[in-house]
């Protein structure tokens, strides 16, 4: 399938950058050069974020039925072109082709959820005496900066560019450096849809020059950014001083408690097809730091290796391949140093633990056990296929495991114990919990953390608050 021509979107135009660098894009399971692009300069911005502004004068005149009906004509071309969205995303970031399909599938289920529930953004009528009317209307909040991480660039057009036009918004998408060309194939669905020229534009480019010059943007009014936690700190730090709002999803370092009267079998597959079978673990959810009760610990730990020593890798288009390779070498040496470290500390290694072949970022999934608490692992996120575990003696003592690093993304608990799991509940520091099962979060859920892990949701009713403003008008009638 051909790569496609890597252009910029901008003010309703596909054309080149206009920056100096030209950068590659590399298939990590191959290291072959997949294409190039010239990125984005600072006016490429500045035009980008005037047609979306433009724009969005002309599609916040629409009535959010309408709005409704353009955005089911974007999942339906998503649809029509799953094949080849799904191709790019496999080639750029290292996913087995069927778990990329199910990525764009899904998107075009959250763009039609946000589609409907654009036209459920009530405001609110405030009693008052007669001859006043006092209303809280919602209104969409004007431009939108997106800037997504590169492990479901998919999925995360959808949350951010689905859900900021069906809240009325204009959007401006900062591209991945590592997928543009999913990227470009997926926004090419909303130009082809028909929808008003610079609704969403496309930047590609150095992100600490794009970044900073669409925070600072007047027209820009809320920033969705998706990545890692520090990158986050520093958006934040731009909306502070330019006083924009923020929906910051950031890292994770989730948690997992398996309780001693889990269904440890359960567990284990769940656990197994969350952490390695899920983008090789390059997951801000990704189970990692597995506490389990000392009475099961043995029992869990030996059948947690087998599983994962059974997994086949291998690049996305191989037959009946489970994990891909790593997106980049730097990944790979991170996790390197993140194993030997805890070795040094004592923790034992079940399984993997070794670079795979010659060619790609491939590391085997690897599980250590033992894994003491000043390990580095089990404080900095790994991104990548580690798995960590650790024995609890009380429930007290996990829940305090769990809570104790400053990031609040997702958690897990495995028990057949309600009030466990109400206890569970009730004090984890997350802002997601799932309990029995690794599933992910369905379109109406609200996606998102606490703690350093950010704050703002994706998802649900609340996801689409976020692309709104609201405005309080009384009107003395008499
Ligand atoms: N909470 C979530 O929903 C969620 C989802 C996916 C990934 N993540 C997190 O993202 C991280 C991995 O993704 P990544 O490697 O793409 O993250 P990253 O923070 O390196 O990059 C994210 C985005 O920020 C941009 N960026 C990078 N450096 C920047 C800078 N100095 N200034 C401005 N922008 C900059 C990148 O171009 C990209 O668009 C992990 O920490 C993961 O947990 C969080
Ligand atoms: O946007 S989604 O595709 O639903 C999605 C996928 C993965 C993650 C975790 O990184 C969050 C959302």
């Amino acid at each position: 399938m051909l790569y496609p021509q890597l252009r910029q979107l901008i003010a309703g135009e596909w054309r080149e950058g206009r920056g100096d660098d030209v950068r590659v894009v590399v298939n990590p399971a191959t290291e072959e050069v997949l294409g190039r692009y010239r990125c984005a300069s600072d006016d490429d911005v500045d035009q980008a974020v005037a047609g979306a502004e433009q724009a969005f004068a002309v599609w916040r005149a629409r009535s959010p039925e309408q709005r409704q009906i353009d955005l089911h004509r974007v999942a339906a071309l998503i649809r029509e072109r799953v094949d080849r969205i799904a191709h790019l995303l496999a080639s750029e970031g290292g996913k087995p082709l069927h778990d990329a399909r199910r990525e764009v599938l899904r998107s075009a289920t959250i763009i039609e959820w946000d589609a409907a529930e654009g036209r459920r953004l009530y405001g609110r009528v405030i009693p008052a005496e007669p001859g006043m009317h006092l209303e809280a209307m919602r209104e969409p909040a004007g431009v939108v900066a997106a800037l997504i991480a590169w492990n479901f660039p998919v999925g995360f057009m959808a949350r951010k560019v689905g859900g900021a036009l069906a809240a009325g918004c204009a959007v401006v998408l900062k591209s991945t450096e590592e997928t543009p060309g999913t990227c470009v194939a997926y926004l090419e669905c909303f130009v082809d849809a028909g929808l008003p020229p610079g609704l969403v534009s496309l930047l590609i480019g150095d992100p600490t020059r794009i970044a900073p010059r669409l925070v600072a943007a007047p027209a820009v009014r809320v920033v969705s950014f998706t990545g890692s936690t520090a990158v986050g700190k520093a958006i934040g730090k731009l909306c502070a001083e330019h006083i924009k709002r923020s929906v910051l999803e950031l890292g994770g370092h989730a948690p997992v408690l398996v309780c001693e009267d889990a269904d440890i079998e359960k567990a284990v597959t769940a656990l197994v097809g969350a952490k390695f079978l899920n983008n090789a673990g390059q997951v801000c959810v990704a189970p990692t730091r597995m506490f389990v009760a000392r009475p099961r610990y043995t029992e869990f730990c030996e059948a947690f290796a087998q599983a994962v020593r059974g997994l086949r890798v291998g690049a996305a288009n191989e037959d009946d391949v489970q994990m891909g390779p790593l997106i980049h070498e730097r990944r790979r040496t991170a996790i390197e140093s993140l194993v030997q470290d805890a070795q040094s500390r004592g923790a034992k290694l079940l399984a993997g633990g070794r670079r795979i072949g010659t060619r790609g970022f491939f590391y085997a999934p690897t599980v250590l056990a033992d894994v003491p608490v000043e390990a580095r692992a089990m404080n900095e996120e790994p991104f990548g296929p580690l798995a960590l575990i650790a024995s609890y003696e009380t429930l007290d003592e996990g829940l305090r495991r769990a809570n104790e690093l400053g990031y609040g993304l997702a958690a897990y608990a495995f028990t057949e114990s309600a009030r466990s799991a109400r206890l569970i509940a009730e004090r984890i520091e997350a802002g997601m919990l799932s309990i029995n099962h690794c599933t992910a979060a369905p379109p109406g859920a609200p996606f998102g953390g606490v703690k350093d892990s950010g704050h703002g949701r994706e998802g649900g009713p609340e996801g689409l608050l976020e692309f709104t403003s609201m405005k309080f008008v009384s009107h003395k009638m008499y």
